[in-house]
């Protein structure tokens, strides 16, 4: 289990009188279960990638706490990163080496025996389709063949929870495809998984449960009937405006009306 108690973080840019504060995620709090795919959803500059962030045990919270499995993502990262699989926004491979030595390598960060991590890696070339480029230097993969290096690195230890951000950023349908039914599966077998996005497909295809973030604040968390319900719109497209941005929603609703 994933959570988000109260979490704020602030960043400080620039210097002297040039200082300005960004809040980039003030007061978020939302829980992602067992055993479900929830999806954090928000527009650009949301606080999305802040949170996980937090989440991972890459950034220091500002205030409130990050959990997993109930341990404080700060306080006990150690233990966090074991129990976590992080697909990072950014997909950084090492270049020089191969896509089985990327991911060998993160086993043996996770302090796994050279054979938990033959075992675990036949699995992931399997379920991945991994086998006609994991002996190959990653210099030059496609962003597609990135994406499944990366996540075969956030499996390797077969943790407990997921986090993706952004996953499907760039990849072709086939391989979102793949993608979901690779999901869908973690899921079966009782994984906590907790995806960012913004692509409104994304959370109909996969999200059991959504979480709204806007402007840094979680305003709305349920499944997407229950937000459609609870936004009285017909769509998520139009739950999601109305719950991310009611003054804004209002406004255009009340000027489209005058036209
Ligand atoms: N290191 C940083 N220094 C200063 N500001 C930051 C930093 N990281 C994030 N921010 C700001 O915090 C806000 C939230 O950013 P974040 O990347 O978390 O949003 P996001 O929801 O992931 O956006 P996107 O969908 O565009 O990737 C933005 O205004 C961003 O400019």
């Amino acid at each position: 289990m994933i959570e988000s108690k109260d979490l704020s973080k602030s960043f400080t840019t620039g210097k002297g009188k040039q200082a300005k504060t960004v809040h980039a995620v003030s007061h978020a709090s939302f829980v992602a279960r067992d055993g479900l795919i929830t999806a954090l959803l928000g527009p650009n500059g949301a606080g999305k990638t802040t949170t996980m962030r937090m989440l991972c045990t890459l950034v220091e919270p500002s205030a409130g706490q990050a959990l997993v499995d109930g341990l404080d993502a700060h306080k006990d990262a150690v233990k966090v990163r074991a129990r976590l699989g992080v697909l990072s926004d950014a997909r950084g491979l090492y270049t020089r080496l191969t896509a089985r030595e990327n991911v060998r390598y993160f086993g043996e960060l996770q302090g796994m025996t050279a054979q938990a991590i033959e075992h675990r890696m036949d699995i992931l070339v399997h379920q991945l389709g991994l086998q006609s480029i994991i002996d190959r230097r990653t210099e030059g993969f496609s962003q597609g063949e990135r994406m499944k290096v990366a996540l075969a690195r956030a499996l390797i230890h077969d943790p407990p929870n997921l986090i993706l951000d952004e996953p499907t950023n760039g990849l072709d349908i086939m391989t979102i495809r793949l993608l979901r039914e690779l999901l869908k599966n973690l899921r079966s077998s009782g994984k906590c998984i907790l995806l960012s996005t913004h692509i409104m497909q994304e959370v109909a295809a996969l999200a059991d449960e959504v979480v709204i973030i806007s402007a840094g604040t979680t305003v709305a968390q349920g499944t997407v009937d229950e937000l459609q319900q609870r936004a009285d719109a017909a769509d998520m497209e139009e739950a999601f405006l109305k719950l991310a941005f009611p003054d804004q929603y209002q406004e255009h609703f009340a000027q489209g009306a005058q036209v």
